[in-house]
């Protein structure tokens, strides 16, 4: 029997890079479209009376290059920050394909952060084609951060805008990001902003990834035309307002999903446009540019599945 390997988050943030994660996102959106994804909605366990949360994903995807076979276990323990450790932690576990014995572990922080940021790409790419200037993000956490890098590396934005609760955190991340861009530039691409109604006044696309419970963005602080990647997931709380979502066009990643943790998007009215990867196979039109357009993520097991993939492809290639 081949031996199980471990993959750590260190090894995983040495072999990702964005272009392999874009074309692996790509395809587990569109596999939805081609019943080529198989998977169901995340399941969720409270854990007593605390509010901790173990949650799974599974699922098998088919696909020479990133197909694969997995369940990401993890779990979400708020009170972590008390004991100077994250709320959210995550494994991969990756299987043979031919004959479901445990191939890998990967740690799966890094991996949820990229592919997320990834998802949000390929929506934007395939919702929003021209106007790529400005691009404004509303959270600096791991996953405002993972998107700011993606975007900056798979678009052309000139500038990139970032808000956030805490602003001294969007001034370390602006920072750091513009240090790790081009330090020599008098124009630096990242701008940190404490008003949300500033950040986002110009913007063509904008991300929000937070994880508060307020609404951020209103209807009337928007360009028409503008792209919305809404990547925030609760049952109950959302950061745009409502009306944002009765005057544009949603699109989801997997219907399994929606029909189940989108009920209260549903609730207002809103009429879901379809699948990402309907739009990607061209069963589903785009919106028309001058329409507001949002992606609702979710995140789907299938993504994870070939990102995991990739890693473990990645790994044995460089191992040998
Ligand atoms: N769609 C998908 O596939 C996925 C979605 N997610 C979602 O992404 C979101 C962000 O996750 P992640 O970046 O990992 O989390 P982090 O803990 O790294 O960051 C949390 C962010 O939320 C901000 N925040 C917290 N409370 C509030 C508030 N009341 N008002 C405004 N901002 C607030 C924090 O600001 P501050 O610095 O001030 O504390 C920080 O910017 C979560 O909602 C999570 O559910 C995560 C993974 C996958
Ligand atoms: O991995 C995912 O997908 C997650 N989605 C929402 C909350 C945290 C992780």
């Amino acid at each position: 029997m081949a031996s199980i390997v471990y993959i750590s988050e260190n090894r995983v943030r040495e072999l990702l890079n964005w272009e392999e994660t874009y074309k692996s996102i790509k395809c587990a959106l569109e596999s939805v479209s081609k019943e080529r994804a198989f998977q169901d909605k995340r399941s969720a366990i409270k854990l007593g009376n605390t509010y901790n949360f173990l949650f799974s994903m599974c699922g098998g995807l088919s696909d020479k290059t990133y197909g694969g076979l997995g369940c990401k276990l993890f779990t979400y323990f708020p009170e972590n920050f008390r004991k100077n450790e994250p709320a959210l932690k995550a494994n991969i576990f990756l299987l043979d394909e031919e004959t479901g014995s445990l191939k890998a572990v990967i740690a799966a922080a890094h991996i949820t952060d990229w592919r997320t940021a990834a998802a949000s790409a390929v929506a934007t790419k395939y919702l929003h084609s021209e106007n790529n200037n400005v691009l404004a993000i509303l959270g600096a956490g791991s996953q405002g951060k993972a998107h700011a890098m993606a975007f900056k590396y798979l678009f052309n934005f000139n500038k990139i805008n970032i808000w956030n609760r805490t602003t001294e955190r969007a001034k370390n991340v602006v920072d750091e990001l513009n240090q790790n861009n081009d330090n020599t530039s008098a124009n630096k691409v990242f701008v940190a902003y404490d008003s949300i109604k500033e950040c986002v006044k110009d913007a063509d696309v904008i991300v929000t990834a937070t994880s508060g419970n307020e609404t951020l963005l209103k209807l009337e602080w928007l360009k028409k035309g503008v792209h919305i990647n809404a990547v925030r997931v609760n049952p109950v709380y959302r950061e745009l307002e409502d009306d944002i979502y009765k005057s544009s066009d949603v699109y989801i990643d997997y219907w399994e999903g929606a029909k189940y943790e989108l009920e209260g998007i549903k609730d207002l009215g809103v009429e879901f446009k379809g699948q990402i990867g309907d739009v990607i196979a061209r069963v589903i039109a785009p919106p028309s540019s001058d329409r507001i357009s949002v992606f609702q993520s979710l995140g789907m097991p299938v993504e994870d599945c070939a990102v995991a993939r990739l890693v473990y492809d990645l790994h044995i290639a460089s191992n040998v």
